[in-house]
């Protein structure tokens, strides 16, 4: 398949390495333009069918323009840019609108994918233990520009779907205020930046006299970069809205 690339960062040129591996072409990679948000007129020049998807990682800034023009292209797009999602709502229309393809997710990566499983199951398991305090800490690169991280936020949302008497998500990183961290109805999430760190989330239940933990620990960007290219190969042909359920199966979670 022919893939455009939103973005040619780390993930970007991670991405373009596994799609070349598997056979792909790359029908052109677009990058921070002169002016703000990516260079649209560069885009224009493509013609439609010289591209069959489009795999967007960017910065929160840039994503929904990006989105916004593929799905008016009438490309499909697989987005991973995390940090824009007050705006879901809209894409989500223009993509009924435009009968368009879009494919979200978080982390594509597989592993971390069962840890949303694992994280839900456990939520579930906690239930009848109030004693139990939950909270989640996020490791990663200093150069990483949004907080929480987008992980982070659908492990705390796995919490509240299951985990009865909490209803929000905190993080002292993104409000600023420390205040907010003490509510009871909260998930607390605790934002690290150190290094290079590719990603690295712990969930902790603690009480006065033990705590139990589950961490994932992605040991570098192989797994997100090969989950958004088998998104990619997986969504030609496909119109909605789509996440890993979709595409990993829901299998009862
Ligand atoms: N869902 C998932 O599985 C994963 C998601 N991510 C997310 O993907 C996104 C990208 O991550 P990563 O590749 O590490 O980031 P990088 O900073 O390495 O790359 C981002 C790319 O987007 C470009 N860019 C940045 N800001 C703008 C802007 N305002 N307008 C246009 N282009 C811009 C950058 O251009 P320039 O170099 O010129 O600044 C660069 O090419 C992040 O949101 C991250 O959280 C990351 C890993 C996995
Ligand atoms: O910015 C990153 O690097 C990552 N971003 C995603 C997130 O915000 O959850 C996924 C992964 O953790 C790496």
């Amino acid at each position: 398949m022919n893939i455009l690339l939103l973005g040619y960062g780390k993930m970007g040129k991670t991405i373009e390495t596994i799609a070349l591996d598997r056979g792909h072409q790359i029908a052109a990679r677009v990058d921070r333009g002169d002016a703000p948000g990516y260079n649209h007129t560069d885009l224009e020049a493509i013609p439609t069918d010289a591209v069959d998807v489009a795999i967007e990682f960017s910065s929160p800034e840039a994503a929904v323009d990006n989105i916004n023009y593929c799905l008016t292209r009438g490309w499909p797009i697989v987005c991973g840019t995390t940090g824009w999602l007050g705006h879901r709502a809209d894409i989500e229309q223009l993509c009924q609108e435009k009968n368009g393809a879009f494919f979200y997710a978080s982390n594509y990566s597989i592993g971390v994918n069962l840890f949303f499983r694992l994280n839900k199951t456990l939520a579930r398991f906690m239930r009848n233990y109030p004693s139990y305090h939950v909270s989640m800490t996020e490791i990663h690169h200093t150069e990483k520009k949004d907080a929480p991280s987008g992980t982070a936020i659908t492990l705390a949302e796995g919490v509240m779907e299951n985990l009865p008497g909490k209803h929000r998500w905190v993080n002292k990183e993104a409000a600023g205020d420390e205040s907010l961290i003490d509510s009871t109805d909260a998930v607390e999430i605790e934002s690290l930046r150190e290094g290079v760190v590719p990603g690295t989330h712990t969930v902790r239940y603690d009480s006065d006299v033990d705590q139990i933990e589950i961490t994932h620990t992605a040991h570098s960007r192989q797994g997100f970069a090969l989950g958004a290219v088998v998104a990619a190969e997986w969504i030609i042909g496909r119109e909605g809205i789509f996440g890993m359920d979709d595409l990993l199966g829901n299998d009862g979670f």
